[in-house]
């Protein structure tokens, strides 16, 4: 069975579950961190949802395991098994599933009811004002549009208490508009609570935004799982030699440059310009680097437009694309992809251990 593992400290759910249909086999056994955003990342048909809803019980997953920060919510091999009901964890599912008579308000208590007073760690308040819902809170659900229903949904999970998020896609049923309206909240559920979120999504943007785990399924079984900056720019997985293959690169705000309206992104000592941020200087950052952005260059003073040529070691290579090599570097600290053309790798001699420069000719902030 493969098995993945973090380290021991931060190690605080384990799951093994085993499901057999005809047509489909899940095989998985996951160690997640209990804190902040794992992905559930994987093609349609991969065996995403069928995990999540092992995690909820809702999938009864015969000899199966899980056990979430400490507390073992099933072990079948001694006789344990909560129900979903008894397991003290919010789901949120691609469509909102609102009560249509009750007011987004009653929505909201509805599900705070359900847990006892000595248990509420999310206050309704604090839900409320975490998804930015105030003003909505004595409309009915059908008069919400479908973002709005959607953090209604998540403020609902939250209040809850739960010790265990888990989302199914949430943002599939919207549009771009609505997508880039709701990811902000999320993103402040990760920053601001101290509850592990499992996300199912085969969204790369959403998994670069929000994912600091990422758990690659394929045919039921897990490929690989761990800190996204370890599993994205592995050349022995898919994600490497997709055409938006990309890193996340986390990195801090250093300086602007106001008559140039750039920024200077700083990490593992290295800068990095961006297009101009208001974000404050020292603020914690995420930014995304595609594989195609990147070119190599034997050395750094060469007349380019390219902003940030950066001073790399390559570590590996890989030619399984036909025309293309997928050259794994290091700079900094962190791993770096650069996809160019088989004949310009010859070219340049790019072999692992090499010093090179890193062209990189477009950087995404993400957070
Ligand atoms: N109750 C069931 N009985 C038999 N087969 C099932 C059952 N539920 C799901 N499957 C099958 O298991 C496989 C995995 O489904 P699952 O929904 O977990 O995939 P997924 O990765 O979440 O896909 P998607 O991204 O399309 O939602 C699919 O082939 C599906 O048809």
């Amino acid at each position: 069975m493969p098995s993945t593992s973090v380290s021991a400290a931060a190690t605080a759910i384990h799951a093994r579950f085993r499901v057999a249909w005809p047509g489909f086999a899940l095989d998985a056994d996951v160690q997640l961190p209990g804190r902040g955003v794992s992905a559930l990342f994987g093609q349609s048909g991969s065996g995403k949802t069928t995990l999540l809803r092992c995690l909820a019980g809702l999938e009864r997953a015969p000899g199966g395991y899980l056990s979430v920060r400490g507390e073992v919510w099933q072990d079948d091999a001694r006789g344990v098994f909560l129900p979903t009901h008894q397991r003290p964890l919010g789901y949120v599912f691609q469509e909102a599933s609102l009560f249509a008579h009750l007011s987004v308000r009653r929505n909201l208590e509805f599900g705070m009811k359900r847990v006892a007073a000595a248990a509420r760690r999310v206050s309704l308040e604090h839900a409320i004002a975490l998804l930015g819902i105030e003003p909505l809170l004595e409309r009915m659900p059908e008069k919400l549009s479908g973002g709005e229903r959607q953090r209604v949904a998540i403020a609902r999970a939250l209040a809850t208490s739960p010790r265990l998020l888990l989302m199914d896609e949430p943002l599939a049923a919207l549009d771009a508009r609505r997508k880039a309206e709701i990811l902000p909240y999320l993103e402040r559920l990760h920053d601001e609570l101290d509850i592990p979120l499992v996300y199912v999504s085969h969204a790369p943007e959403e998994v670069a935004r929000l994912a600091d785990h990422l758990v690659l399924l394929d045919g039921g079984r897990v490929l690989a799982a761990g800190p996204i900056h370890e599993v994205m720019p592995r050349l022995d997985l898919p994600l490497a030699h997709g055409e938006d293959a990309f890193v996340v690169i986390d990195a801090r705000v250093a300086a602007h440059d106001e008559a140039y309206a750039l920024t200077r992104l700083e990490f593992g000592g290295l800068p990095l310009w961006i297009t101009g941020l208001d974000t404050r200087i020292g603020a914690q950052v995420r930014a995304r680097v595609l594989a195609r952005d990147v070119s190599l260059a034997l050395s750094e003073r060469h007349e380019s437009s390219i902003l940030n040529v950066l001073p790399a070691r390559v570590v590996s290579l890989d030619e399984a694309d036909a025309g293309r090599t997928l050259v794994r570097l290091e700079l900094g600290g962190s791993a770096m992809l650069a996809r160019i053309t088989r004949r310009s790798a010859v070219q340049l001699g790019i072999a692992p251990g090499m010093e090179v420069f890193a062209q990189v000719k477009g950087v995404a902030l993400l957070r």
